[in-house]
């Protein structure tokens, strides 16, 4: 069993516990389920910068990254920076992250927020709208076209912006449909960890024009931004590079700085 097989696996047990305690009538009854979500997507297209950044305490690659943080604090310092929306970790067993965490983030900003986590169900769309997500990832490793099919209708339905995420060519394949937004390339294999950031470079040409491209992981320099912009890529998901530092909303700043020179 790879690690993403591990995770799923964990995930189903941890979704059918959840099902169990808060039915999905009380997720939809939240203040928050009737709030419109702006469009991450939206947003990337207008933006010349097109950072995302990311809200990840630890991860099954890097182990601890940053357990010091208050959550409410790296969101407003983002959103100071400039950023085009934050994906928070919603993870806990793997990334330390939790549904309180997107909660604490939507008390504190405004800007699109992306429930970074493993959907398997459509379960979590609720929970993701009821707290407070404007953006749900789907990731076409653990999903049949099926489920990425319905799970992303199911998205739309809620008002929620769709980011699908493919790591190579067959998955990408059998992922383009009509209910997404947004393609991430993640530079991560998630199955042996191993980052390149050719992964995004090689699959740019086959995703097609009208979805806003995303490059995912291992960017920790504002010139692998510059060398991916060539190939069509509007977004780019930072997390370890930000979150490493005592105060990722100033790393932000400075990297979002360097990227406007
Ligand atoms: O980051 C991991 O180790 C990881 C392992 C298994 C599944 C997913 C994983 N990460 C999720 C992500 O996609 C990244 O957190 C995100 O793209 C940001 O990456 P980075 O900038 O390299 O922190």
């Amino acid at each position: 069993m790879n690690i993403l097989d591990k995770i799923v696996a964990d995930k189903r047990k941890e979704v059918d516990l959840r099902k169990s305690i808060i039915p999905v009538s009380q997720l939809e009854n939240s203040v928050l389920f009737e709030r419109e979500s702006p469009s991450l997507a939206t947003a990337l297209r207008k933006s010349t910068t097109g950072i995302i950044a990311e809200h990840k305490r630890r991860s099954p690659s890097k182990s601890v990254i940053n357990q010091s943080l208050n959550v409410q604090d790296v969101a407003k310092g983002y959103e100071d920076a400039g950023v085009c929306g934050m994906s928070v970790l919603t993870d806990g067993k793997y990334f330390g992250g939790s549904l309180d965490d997107l909660l604490l983030a939507r008390a504190s900003v405004q800007m699109p927020l992306l429930r970074k986590e493993f959907i398997i169900d459509e379960y979590q769309l609720v929970e993701a709208k009821a707290y407070g997500a404007d953006v749900i990832l789907l990731i076409a490793a653990i999903l049949t076209r099926e489920e990425i099919k319905a799970l992303s209708e199911t998205a739309k339905g809620l008002g929620l912006d769709v980011l699908l995420e493919v790591h190579n060519e067959e998955e990408l394949h059998k992922s383009i449909m009509p209910s997404l937004d947004m393609l991430g390339v993640n530079n991560r294999n998630l199955k042996t960890f191993k980052v390149s950031l050719d992964t995004s470079r090689s699959l740019s040409e086959l995703i097609p024009d009208e979805f806003v491209k995303v490059s995912e992981s291992g960017i920790s320099s504002v010139a692998a931004i510059t060398a991916l912009k060539p190939y069509g890529y509007q977004g780019f998901l930072i997390g370890e590079n930000f979150m490493k530092t005592d105060n990722p909303g100033e790393s932000a700043t400075a990297f979002i700085n360097e990227l406007k020179q």
